[in-house]
């Protein structure tokens, strides 16, 4: 958690997301090193599934990959292992309940705790459904991000309370997939936030320009990007990891660019 909370300060965080097993184990721990390397603040690793209800054909295609290399929960918890032999980034996994559902929650935050993963982001578990899971994550010192979408609305003030770790803005309605615009609503909806809590806030879907994380982080704490991350892995295979550090250090740069007056 505080880890977590030390990525966000002084500085606006950038938040790659990558697809744990795409294109296969030792490519998953290349790019995640690449990642570090670059600069990226924290790291989102995503554990396939086969029904990700809030993910868009980009993402997809990269549980797929996963698949093809016979992923499994534990295979991904080795390739944690081997990450960490090389780099204490900050990582955050993006998970369906039913997979820590079926692992078992108290083995499942175990392990998370065993292996220094700092927070979990779960799309289909509802703040009103978390009750299960979040006492079992905080005792393992493990952040529940909670998502807050466009539409939240009077939950708003609940969600933000209860946060630790960071906020997870979503930017725009459907699924993960890059977008070339985004409403206004968004930065009164962050603004909205702030009233109930401190703890950073950090927006993803749709991100991929350098000028889009600029634009983006200056409303914000950070922001996230994955379509984009796991498109380079799909296209560039074995050459991703080089790929990911030049676009990571590109949008790196721009995020630190003072606002143009
Ligand atoms: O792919 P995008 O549009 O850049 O959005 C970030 C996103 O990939 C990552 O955080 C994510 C991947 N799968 C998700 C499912 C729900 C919420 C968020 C996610």
């Amino acid at each position: 958690m505080t880890k977590l909370n030390e990525a966000f300060k002084n500085h606006k965080a950038l938040i790659p997301f990558v697809v744990a097993g795409d294109p296969d184990f030792e490519g998953t721990v290349s790019n995640v090193i690449a990642l570090a390397e670059a600069g990226a603040d924290v790291v989102e690793l995503g554990i396939p599934f086969s029904d990700p209800v809030a993910d868009g054909p980009v993402i997809q295609a990269g549980y797929l990959r996963a698949f093809d290399q016979g992923v499994t929960v534990e295979r991904i918890f080795q390739m944690v292992t081997a990450i960490r032999e090389q780099t204490q980034v900050p990582l955050v996994f993006l998970t369906y309940i039913n997979i820590p559902f079926k692992y078992g929650y108290e083995a499942f935050c175990e392990r998370f705790e065993q292996l220094n993963i700092s927070g979990l982001v779960i799309p289909d578990l509802p703040y009103e459904s978390r009750d299960e899971l979040a006492p079992i994550a905080e005792k393992h010192g493990i952040a529940l991000v909670p998502l807050i979408t466009l539409t939240s609305g009077a939950r708003i003030p609940m969600i933000a309370k209860a946060a630790t770790g960071f906020i997870y803005m979503v930017s725009s309605m459907g699924v993960t997939g890059t977008r070339d615009s985004f409403t206004k609503a968004l930065g009164e909806t962050v603004t909205e936030i702030r009233r109930y809590t401190d703890v950073p806030i950090a927006i993803g879907f749709g991100i991929h320009t350098p000028e889009q994380a600029h634009e983006l982080s200056q409303i914000s704490d950070g922001v996230i990007v994955g379509s984009a991350m796991v498109d380079i892995v799909g296209k560039d295979g074995q050459n991703a990891p080089k790929e990911l550090l030049l676009y990571t250090k590109a949008l790196l740069t721009a995020i630190d660019q003072p606002v143009e007056v």
